[in-house]
């Protein structure tokens, strides 16, 4: 069958690039559709790209349409845990009426396969801090009601025979492209392990740790890292799963290991061969104390093979990229 082309929302940002990297690689046609709020049209290293926002559904409708896509993969959003508490609003609007709109241009327009960007973040506070794809959900923060939403609205128009998707949910996504060629740019980021290589590299003062009281072994918050680069052949297995007609899935992407946030810091040490300047500070609002993925499924429904499956190797290219980035790279 000829394969369709396809529209990436969010292209230009850190996950988005990495799969219309890995897109461009396998010679599939690519649209990215981004507004540039966070993403950087430099990182879009393959196919067309559009500025504009994923609400605007007769710009959605029209790039549907002109480029014959059959397929969508919907990263754009707004991340951002404690801004979505402090801004709730912001991010039912970013993240879920913006993700209707989309979908109603899907549906009207014929698109068959979806792709959806969730998160880890659906879940809230699983029990024992471990969550599989039938842990129910229950999330403690607004950016993860945005994300359930727009998971419910796929959901159930999947169900009336509209599109076939597949649901990925990100546990904590980190490092960059191997090869050097792109990474993580976003500006005012919050990522651990992006500003604990930003503070290495002395772009920032200090690294807070927020919370030393929590229930883990250290008392630090503990997190399922996953390299950037499995989660783009993620993406890649999801298209080909739902080319070959697979049925609609919802998966965990992540490794089923966490990490504490000292074990992190200690990791970009080893990578920097310096110690970070480190400050203990609070809790900071809505963050779980442990978020673990129990991954089995999409290895055993995608056959999906990370390669990238270790701490050191991810905190070594986020590092990498963040020097590249001192340079003067993108
Ligand atoms: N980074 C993580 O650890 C993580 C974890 C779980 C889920 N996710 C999800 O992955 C997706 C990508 O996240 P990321 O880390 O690459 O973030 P990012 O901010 O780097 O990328 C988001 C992209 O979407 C664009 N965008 C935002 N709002 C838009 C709009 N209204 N119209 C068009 N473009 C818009 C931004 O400019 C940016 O390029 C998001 O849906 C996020 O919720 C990320
Ligand atoms: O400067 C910092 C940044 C983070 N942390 C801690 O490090 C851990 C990881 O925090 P991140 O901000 O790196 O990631 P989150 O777990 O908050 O959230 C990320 O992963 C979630 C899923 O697990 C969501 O999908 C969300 O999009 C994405 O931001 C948390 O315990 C947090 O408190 C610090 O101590 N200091």
């Amino acid at each position: 069958m000829a394969r369709g082309t396809i529209l990436v929302t969010g292209g230009a940002g850190y996950i988005g690039s990495h799969v219309v990297l890995a897109l461009g690689e396998r010679g599939e046609r690519v649209v990215v559709l981004d507004d540039l709020s966070t993403g950087r049209a430099d990182a879009v290293l393959h196919g067309e790209l559009v500025v504009g926002d994923v609400g605007d559904g007769a710009l959605v409708r029209r790039l549907l349409r002109t480029h014959g896509i059959d397929t969508v993969m919907h990263f754009a959003a707004r991340t951002v845990v404690p801004e979505s508490v402090a801004d709730p609003l912001k991010y039912y609007r970013e993240n879920t009426c913006a993700t209707r709109s989309l979908l109603e241009a899907c549906a009207a327009q014929g698109v068959r396969h979806f792709v959806f960007s969730s998160t880890a973040a659906v879940y809230g506070v699983p029990e024992g801090g471990i969550a599989d794809e039938d842990t129910p959900t229950a999330p403690i923060n607004p950016y993860g009601s945005s994300k359930l939403m727009s998971e419910w609205m796929l959901r159930d128009l999947a169900a009336t025979g509209a599109l076939r998707h597949v649901t990925l949910r990100y546990f904590n996504v980190a490092g960059c492209d191997p090869a050097g060629r792109i990474g993580q740019s976003t500006p005012e980021a919050t990522l651990l392990i992006k500003v604990a290589c930003e503070v290495a590299l002395g772009r920032r003062p200090e690294l807070a740790v927020f919370g030393t009281d929590y229930p883990t072994p250290d008392g630090t918050g503990v997190r399922d890292y996953i390299h950037v680069t499995d989660l783009a052949d993620a993406h890649l297995r999801a298209l080909d799963h739902l080319r070959a007609g697979g049925a609609s899935l919802t998966l965990n992407c992540g490794y089923g290991r966490g990490y504490s946030v000292r074990e992190v810091i200690a990791a970009v040490e080893r990578a920097h061969g310096a110690p970070l300047p480190v400050r203990e500070a609070p809790r900071r609002p809505g963050d779980p104390p442990m978020l673990i993925a129990r991954a089995e499924r999409i290895r055993e429904v995608l056959d999906w093979r990370p390669r990238h499956d270790d701490l050191d190797t991810i905190v070594a290219s986020a590092l990498a990229w963040e020097r590249r980035l001192a340079q003067g790279a993108r």
